[in-house]
């Protein structure tokens, strides 16, 4: 008997404006999230134009030298939890990724109410300067992220809109209670290939985790390596040109009762020679918001699956916290000295 091997299924969102074809997608949506918590979006009306301008500036920024690269350090923002960290400098499970990146996030000035009120992850991003893009020759970086930014952002609130109609909610549930102004935390890898060369002991890209807010909307390039734990093993999620990747992360878990699973995910050990570059976007409830259960929907078998997940937590306790407080807990982890020296 030949085996098929299980693949995540691909829904193309183009026409979920149309009355007629908007509970079919969010039909789709149901199915991939119960069986998957993972799936790939086409027909996103994201200009590829965009997407290749931003892959190919972010690819010139990390093959500068890491001493210039080291002018945007996180350290340097504090707080704000944004710049430039070296490969093996964030933590997952206890392990270095091998991979460097660019932490970055909405653009909020000083006179901002959660930047005045000195909230951890909100304020400016550290980024090169107009000039210092010149020096460089990554003229529009800056200009491109936060376009870039903008539009996947308007891509999680649609998409978020299909889950609320997928779990036969309002349209704009999300929307009202989490997302009005949801945390957008946005991310570029860089994950160097070690063909034929010493790991330094590196085990992965990125080690098993779960992402912690709504929605993670991820592009890669085609290099590929992302693998997600599917309820029979581990299956590959390769790059599919035009898409990008959604995950629920997990808050939308919580909020579902575990009807939706927030599902563990990897990234090989980059050894194919080339260097790959992902962008995933979490799209997150707002700061201060209260990640709290859905009303009317079913609890299910097995909601509390801490024992086997990979960080140990039962997302569906009772107690009460701000969606605030879950991340600073769990980005405290991923980068520990910062930790020590902003929080
Ligand atoms: O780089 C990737 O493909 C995935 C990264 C990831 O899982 C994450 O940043 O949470
Ligand atoms: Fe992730």
């Amino acid at each position: 008997m030949i085996e098929i091997a299980e693949t995540l299924p691909i829904i193309d969102i183009s026409l979920m404006k149309d009355d007629s074809q908007r509970d079919k997608i969010a039909d789709e949506i149901e199915k991939a999230c119960r069986e998957f918590g993972f799936f790939y979006i086409s027909g996103h009306g994201i200009s590829q134009d965009l997407i290749q301008r931003l892959e190919d500036l972010s690819k010139k920024f990390f093959a500068l030298k890491e001493e210039i690269k080291m002018k945007w350090r996180m350290e340097l923002a504090e707080k704000a939890w944004r710049g430039y960290f070296i490969v093996g400098g964030e933590y997952t499970s206890d392990l270095p990724d091998a991979k460097q990146g660019l932490y970055l996030g909405s653009e909020l000035d000083d006179d901002h109410e959660m930047v005045k009120n000195n909230t951890p992850i909100h304020g400016k991003n550290l980024l090169p300067s107009d000039q210092e893009e010149k020096e460089y020759d990554i003229e529009g970086f800056r200009k491109t992220i936060f376009e870039y930014m903008d539009q996947v952002t308007l891509l999680g609130h649609s998409v978020m809109e299909l889950i609320a109609l997928s779990l036969k909610l309002p349209r704009n549930y999300f929307n009202e209670k989490y997302t009005k102004d949801p945390l957008i935390l946005f991310r570029i890898f860089n994950y160097p290939s070690f063909k034929g060369e010493e790991t330094n002991n590196y085990k992965w890209g990125v080690g098993e985790h779960s992402d912690y807010g709504l929605l993670t909307l991820l592009y890669q390039d085609k290099v590929g390596g992302l693998q997600v734990r599917a309820k029979n093993g581990w299956i590959e999620a390769p790059p599919i040109p035009g898409t990008f990747v959604c995950n629920i992360g997990d808050m939308l878990e919580r909020l579902t009762r575990g009807n939706y699973r927030s599902t563990p995910h990897r990234v090989r050990l980059n050894t194919s020679g080339e260097t790959r570059i992902s962008f995933p976007l979490f799209f997150d409830p707002h700061f201060n918001s209260l990640p709290t259960a859905i009303e009317g929907l079913q609890d299910v078998e097995n909601q509390d699956d801490s024992a086997t997940r990979w960080d140990h937590v039962n997302l569906h306790n009772n107690t009460t916290y701000t969606y605030g407080e879950y991340l600073l807990g769990k980005i405290g982890k991923v980068f520990p000295d910062l930790k020590k020296k902003v929080l």
